[in-house]
């Protein structure tokens, strides 16, 4: 069950149904008084049961051995892995840049390697996000990890990542990103010797697909490109009892001893489950006559609050894609937002910074902070003649969330932080002259 590409069901939050072996699932009803095969059917709601339809998530699923029968978890320590309240800094103003941060020395898997940027909320009454970034070098090994406070969209930076979760297999690339739901227990194996990335751990209501309003039934991600696991589970045969489930939980990881795998599940049927997406399936949308567009034209998925259009965080990319706007300033503008925006590059160079956003690192920009484009990005962009040009060799990407991001003790002391980063900005002199011609470019 272990070997091989994985198979992938088709659509976005659609109810699927998956065996991996021929007649596990039992057909007619959920729960018949004996499961077929001998197995354990186990309901794991997402949602309420009670919220409405077009939110509720819930999976039935048939297992060799009930989720319950394990022992007492116990802490653990928590790396360099916080949560929301996060308390251990003020939150800050400044405009913050880091590089990329070093890769592991000792062996590190996924759950070690996850090391914690900052975040807004809290994680027990589940509002906000927290913001991570992981660096693994080996798998995990008899060592599965569940976030009970969160789902996890990963973004692969470098190295692929082979995600053995309980509803089956799903492996991804940089360029592709997986959302593991709360709740659903996982292992990552490297088939690579490294890997690093990023992660949005959401808190709140379950990303979803963005309205498209006046944009029509077409564009952006499209339901078809995502895709779920088929039913795998684990042959109880190779895995090496004991093995640990790590589960991180109102904040702190806990540990608890397994006597079998937890990914035994055979087959399931429901709408609550992991999935991939490849950013390269994004129809990226923009103008055709002039100014830049907010950048909510690139959303990828969202996680609604309960103020309608107000997000509890977005997922923003800015792919490769042609720029053909006329007298227009073709890279971000100048801009202050209510809005938090944590960004990273997953390749290339980004539009509004010619120097110093590096693969791998990331920059903060609080609500109300000032950026926009560097002084070097400035110079050239409001004096290059205006050509249809193709932005590529380009994928950077955007966490955008309504509350402020409060850093943690070591992404602010971090050696990898960028001291000088307000320089970006300094060579924007005044360039005001009362008789220069009142509208230059007017089209
Ligand atoms: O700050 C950034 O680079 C992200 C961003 C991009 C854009 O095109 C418009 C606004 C915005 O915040
Ligand atoms: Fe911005």
């Amino acid at each position: 069950m272990n070997e091989g590409e994985p198979r992938y069901l088709t659509g976005f939050g659609n109810s699927h149904q998956s065996e991996a072996v021929p007649g596990a699932l039992p057909r007619g009803q959920n729960s018949p008084q004996r499961a077929p095969l001998g197995l354990y059917a186990e309901q794991i709601s997402g949602t309420a049961f009670t919220q409405p339809r077009h939110v509720n998530r819930r999976t039935w699923v048939y297992r060799i051995t009930p989720s319950a029968r394990h022992s007492a978890y116990h802490r653990i320590p928590n790396g360099h892995l916080r949560s929301a309240p996060f308390t251990e800094t003020e939150p800050t103003p400044n405009r913050l840049r880091w590089n990329p941060q070093p890769g592991a020395d000792n062996p590190t898997d996924f759950v070690d390697g996850l090391y914690t940027i900052g975040g807004n909320g809290n994680a027990l009454t589940h509002t906000g996000i927290a913001v991570h970034t992981y660096r693994a070098n080996r798998s995990m090994t008899r060592r599965y990890l569940v976030d009970a406070d969160g789902e996890l969209l990963i973004v692969p930076q470098a190295g692929r990542l082979h995600l053995f979760t309980e509803l089956g297999r799903l492996h991804v690339a940089p360029g592709q990103i997986a959302l593991i739901p709360r709740g659903i227990r996982f292992r990552v194996d490297l088939p690579d010797p490294a890997a690093a990335g990023y992660v949005c751990e959401n808190y709140g209501a379950a990303f979803t697909l963005p309205e498209r309003g006046p944009i029509g039934a077409n564009g952006l991600a499209d339901e078809r490109h995502f895709q779920a696991p088929a039913a795998a589970y684990e042959d109880p045969a190779e895995v090496a009892a004991p093995v640990q489930l790590v589960q991180k939980f109102g904040g702190n990881l806990w540990a608890s001893e397994f006597d079998h795998s937890p990914l035994d599940v055979v087959a399931w049927h429901g709408n609550y489950a992991p999935y991939r997406y490849n950013l390269a399936d994004f129809t990226t949308l923009g103008t055709i006559s002039h100014d830049h567009p907010d950048p909510s034209i690139f959303t990828v998925l969202t996680s609604p609050s309960d103020t309608p259009g107000l997000a509890n965080a977005d997922f923003v990319i800015f792919p490769p894609r042609w720029l053909v706007a006329e007298h227009t300033f073709r890279p971000p503008w100048f801009h202050r937002n209510i809005m938090s925006e944590y960004m990273g590059l997953i390749h290339g160079v980004y539009d509004a910074k010619a120097e110093g956003f590096l693969p791998g690192g990331a920059s903060l920009h609080n609500s109300f902070t000032s950026h926009g484009p560097d002084a070097e990005t400035y110079a050239k962009a409001s004096t290059v003649p205006l050509a249809p040009q193709k932005v590529d060799n380009t994928l950077a990407f955007m966490f955008e969330t309504r509350w402020p991001i409060t850093l943690t003790r070591h992404a602010l002391d971090a050696p990898h932080r960028q001291g000088d980063y307000d320089a970006a900005w300094d060579g924007l002199a005044p360039r005001f002259s009362p008789d220069a011609d009142a509208d230059p470019d007017a089209g």
